[in-house]
C-alpha cells in the first residue's frame, strides 16, 4: 500500500503567497508556466551524500510539504541522473490528492532507458501518477522504439526541444526558455523544479531568474559533509573580475516544519 501523506490547511495556508495562483482567468494570461524552484538541503547545501546516492534529508512535516507542493503544481520536473539514481515515483501521495503533476525528465542526450518496472510507470498504472514526458535534444528518428512505445502505453511521450552542444562537455543543453514553451504548449500551467544538483544550478544561473517566481527551500538540521551533490551556482564576476553573488531572496519567510525549516522567498523583483 503506498504511503498516504496529510498537510495541514494551517500549514498549507502559510505557503500560500509562494503558490501558483489557483483561479484559471491568470492561467490564461501567462505566458509561460509559473515555476517554483523547491528542494531540501543539508546545512552544507548538499542534496544528497554523492552522485547517485538518494539521501533522506526531509522529515515527515517537510516532505508533506513537498508533496502538497505536488497538489498545486500541474508538472514536476527533475533531471535524468535523479531518475537514475532514485527511482523516483514523482507522485503526489497526499491522501484523496484531486490530480496528480505530469513528470517531466530532462534528458537532452538519452541517458535513461526506461523500464516498465520503473516506480515512475508502476504508480502510473495503479492509476496514482502520470507517465514521464522526457524532454530530449535527439532527433525523433534516433529514439529508441522501445522506449517510445512503454511511454504512449502509458500515456507518457518523448519531447524534442531545441538543443545546443556544450563546447566543455560535447553534451546537448537546453535553454530554460525553451524548456517552459515546451510544457506551456502541453497545457502545463506551473511547474516545480525539484533538482538535482545540476539542474537547480543551471536555472540560477542569472540569466533565468526572471524565470522563477517562487523558492522553497527545506533545510534539514545535518552536515553530509565533503562529496555530496551541492547546490552552487556558478560564480559571477563584475567587469573588474570581482566575485559577486549571484542571487539573493526577497519577500523572505521562514517556517519550521518538525526538525526542518522551510524557507520561501522568490527572485522576481
Ligand atoms: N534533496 C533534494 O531535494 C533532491 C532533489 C532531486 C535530486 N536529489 C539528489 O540529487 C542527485 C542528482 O543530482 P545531479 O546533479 O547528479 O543530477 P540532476 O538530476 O541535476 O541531472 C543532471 C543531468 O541534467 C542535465 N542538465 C542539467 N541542466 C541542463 C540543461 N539546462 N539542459 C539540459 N540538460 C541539463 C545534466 O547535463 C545532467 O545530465 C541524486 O543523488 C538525487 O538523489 C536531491
Ligand atoms: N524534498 C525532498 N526531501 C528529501 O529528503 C529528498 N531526498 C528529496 N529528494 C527529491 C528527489 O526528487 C526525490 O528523490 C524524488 O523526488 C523522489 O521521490 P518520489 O517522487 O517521492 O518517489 N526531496
Amino acid at each position: 500500500m503506498s504511503e498516504q501523506l496529510t498537510f495541514p490547511a494551517e500549514s498549507a495556508a502559510l505557503l500560500e503567497p509562494r503558490l501558483p495562483p489557483k483561479s484559471d482567468a491568470t492561467e490564461a494570461s501567462r505566458s509561460r508556466p509559473f515555476v517554483t524552484l523547491t528542494f531540501a538541503t543539508s546545512l552544507d547545501s548538499s542534496l544528497s551524500l554523492s552522485p547517485g546516492v538518494r539521501t533522506r534529508l526531509s522529515g515527515p512535516g517537510s516532505k508533506a510539504m513537498t508533496h502538497y507542493l505536488r497538489t498545486r503544481h500541474s508538472a514536476i520536473l527533475v533531471g535524468v541522473s535523479t531518475v537514475l539514481a532514485d527511482d523516483p515515483a514523482l507522485n503526489c501521495r497526499i491522501a484523496g490528492t484531486p490530480s496528480q503533476p505530469r513528470p517531466i525528465v530532462i534528458d537532452a542526450n538519452l541517458r535513461w532507458t526506461p523500464r516498465h518496472s520503473d516506480k515512475v510507470f508502476e504508480v502510473c498504472r495503479n492509476g496514482i501518477g502520470l507517465a514521464p514526458f522526457i524532454l530530449t535534444g535527439v532527433d525523433e528518428s534516433s529514439l529508441p522504439r522501445g522506449s517510445v512505445e512503454l511511454l504512449h502505453e502509458h500515456g507518457g511521450k518523448y519531447i524534442h526541444i531545441p538543443a545546443s552542444r556544450s563546447q566543455s562537455t560535447d553534451r546537448l543543453r537546453f535553454d530554460w526558455n525553451d524548456i517552459l514553451a515546451a510544457l506551456q504548449a502541453e497545457g502545463l500551467s506551473s511547474v516545480m523544479v525539484e533538482g538535482g544538483g545540476q539542474i537547480i544550478n543551471s536555472l540560477l544561473d542569472p540569466a533565468y531568474h526572471d524565470l522563477i517566481d517562487s523558492v522553497i527551500v527545506t533545510i534539514a538540521p545535518t552536515w553530509l559533509g565533503q562529496g555530496g551533490v551541492v547546490v552552487s551556482p556558478d560564480r559571477v564576476t563584475d567587469t573588474a573580475g570581482v566575485p559577486l553573488p549571484v542571487a539573493r531572496l526577497s519577500h523572505v519567510s521562514w517556517h519550521p516544519f518538525g526538525e526542518d525549516v522551510v524557507l520561501c522567498g522568490t527572485l522576481r523583483q
